[in-house]
């Protein structure tokens, strides 16, 4: 790493040392990550001489996943911490000299590569729509190609995670009886194998889940720790009960007691009750019980009314057993009396939409010195490119959302002045406004190859999470068939566009 050149980047510095010092980043070595085209790309440049040439690349995406009306990014951290090392080592050159695919100067030239170009993105935890750019980079085509495989892994899983999990979260408000019901993440054991389960509970986390199971997780990424005890606890003792009060004696002041190894009603609840008036002979209180099988609803409101009865008011009720957020939604309908929710493989799979679909697409590239934007055509009109390098601004009117924008880097647009905001398909829907406050969503992360931003922590993510939510109507937030979000073209962008989509269909 070269030495900062302002304040602003000797913080960020600081910063990264400290995040590529956690578990899960150090000693990490990830340069191959990429996908072998990316390499044979590269070396097609690099045997052309064209190597060198500066491009602008974006990454968006052009489907909201599990019908969601937006998504939350995340995933930068991962990204900038890979920016940071992304250098070949011995064993890498040796190995890919191996595939017999590359020349000796092509191998020596790696040896020396490193990042020397420019990223902007929209800082983790913004709430972001289909087609605008959520990275941009700017630098060599040697450079910048090499990094799209990793980037997209980063970006697409992390993002996704946040999105599904602040559905479940919010649909575990939907219950009166506890307005604002935690949801542990409890998806480890589940998910696809160790970056799935570690950084799955960090975009979770992002999502708004109040804490994980996940050990790892918790000691990478501070988030809070949390857990009850398995079905292994219980019948390892000779009788339920004491299972319960070996447990109140080890954490009294946190004792959860899973009650459904044998009879939720008949055993579990009423030996929960037992130990809930021993704790509170020592002027302790049983925290909660655990459901984590059969009908949840049912279930629930009959451990309420014993637990209630019992003096036990304050107890809380967890649920577990593969819930979404659909069942949890349901839950609530049938008056489930649940205080907090754990859940585990629908959320760190994300398995109703196990994909999301982010691309990285070339818009610009150097021609006699100067950047020319350009354009992938598709008999798809939606999958054709939006040309150039640009920005994406966020048009708020009364501290609400009403359209994004994406227009040209170089464009000036003053609010003062009514804009008139057209589909950019259907280009006849057209509104107009004035008067409006403009956020620029892509922030400078990366300036020649320099860090200048300085990566927050989680609280500060999820709080961007939380303030960004509220500024979109309930109608752009609910799960289904939530309204499309306006995220339009500028006059200038669209122009460009119409006129690279005639050059080219001649
Ligand atoms: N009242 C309810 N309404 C709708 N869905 C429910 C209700 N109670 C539980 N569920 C869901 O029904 C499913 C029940 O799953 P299933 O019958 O396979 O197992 P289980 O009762 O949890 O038992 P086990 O864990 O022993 O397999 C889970 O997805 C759970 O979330
Ligand atoms: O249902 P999910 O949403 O995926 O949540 C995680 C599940 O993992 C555990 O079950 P498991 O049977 O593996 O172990 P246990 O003995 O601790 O219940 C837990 O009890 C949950 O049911
Ligand atoms: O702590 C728990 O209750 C837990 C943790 C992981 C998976 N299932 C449950």
């Amino acid at each position: 790493m070269k030495e900062p050149s302002s304040l602003a980047a000797r913080k960020a510095t600081e910063r990264i040392l400290e995040i590529s010092r956690l578990p899960v980043y150090r000693n990490r070595h990830t340069t191959l990550l990429t996908d072998l085209y990316q390499l044979t790309m590269m070396y097609g440049h690099f045997c052309a001489g064209r190597h060198q040439q500066r491009v602008v690349f974006d990454m968006f995406y052009r489907s909201n996943p599990c019908n969601n009306g937006f998504v939350i990014a995340a995933g930068l951290e991962q990204v900038v911490w890979y920016l940071q090392h992304v250098r070949f080592s011995e064993e890498d050159l040796e190995y890919l000299r191996s595939l017999h695919l590359f020349g000796d100067d092509f191998i020596e030239a790696l040896r020396h590569f490193h990042f020397t170009g420019d990223l902007y993105a929209v800082p983790e935890g913004t709430i972001v729509f289909p087609n605008e750019p959520l990275l941009r980079f700017e630098g060599p085509i040697f450079e910048v190609q090499l990094i799209e495989s990793a980037v997209l892994t980063f970006v697409n899983h992390q993002s996704l995670i946040a999105t599904k999990a602040q559905r479940i979260v919010d649909a575990a408000k939907v219950n009166p009886v506890a307005p604002n019901a935690p949801v542990i993440e409890m998806g480890l054991r589940r998910a696809q194998n160790l970056d799935a389960a570690v950084f799955g509970s960090r975009a979770a986390y992002i999502g708004g889940c109040t804490s994980t199971s996940n050990v790892l997780a918790g000691q990478s990424f501070d988030i809070p720790v949390a857990g009850t005890q398995g079905h292994s606890w219980i019948q390892s003792f000779p009788s339920e009960l004491e299972a319960f009060r070996a447990y109140a004696r080890t954490f009294p002041d946190a004792t959860v007691l899973l009650v459904d190894t044998y009879d939720v009603l008949n055993s579990g609840v009423p030996n929960a009750i037992i130990v809930g008036h021993e704790l509170r002979k020592e002027g302790r209180s049983l925290k909660a019980i655990r459901i984590d099988s059969g009908d949840l609803a049912y279930l629930s409101k009959r451990a309420r009314q014993m637990l209630d009865a019992a003096g036990l008011t304050d107890c809380g009720i967890v649920a577990s057993s593969d819930l979404d957020e659909w069942t949890i939604r349901e839950l609530a309908l049938q008056g489930a009396q649940i205080t907090s929710y754990g859940v585990g493989t629908s959320l760190i799979t994300s398995n109703n939409c196990p994909a999301l679909g982010g691309v990285y697409k070339l818009v610009a590239h150097e021609m006699n010195g100067k950047l020319e934007p350009c354009i992938k055509v598709s008999e798809n009109p939606s999958k054709v490119t939006n040309p150039g390098k640009k920005k994406v601004l966020r048009l708020l009117k009364d501290g609400m959302a009403v359209a994004d924008l994406i227009a040209l880097d170089d464009e000036e647009l003053n609010p003062e002045q009514p804009l008139t905001l057209f589909h950019p398909i259907h280009t006849y829907k057209r509104k107009t406004i004035v008067h409006y406050e403009i956020e620029e969503l892509l922030q400078p992360i990366v300036i020649q190859g320099e860090l200048v931003y300085t990566l927050p922590r989680l609280p500060e993510i999820r709080k961007r999470v939380e303030d960004g939510l509220c500024r979109f109507s309930s109608e752009t937030l609910r799960h289904l068939n939530p309204h499309e979000y306006h995220v339009d073209l500028s006059q200038p962008l669209w122009d460009l566009k119409q006129r690279l989509l005639h050059e080219l269909r001649g």
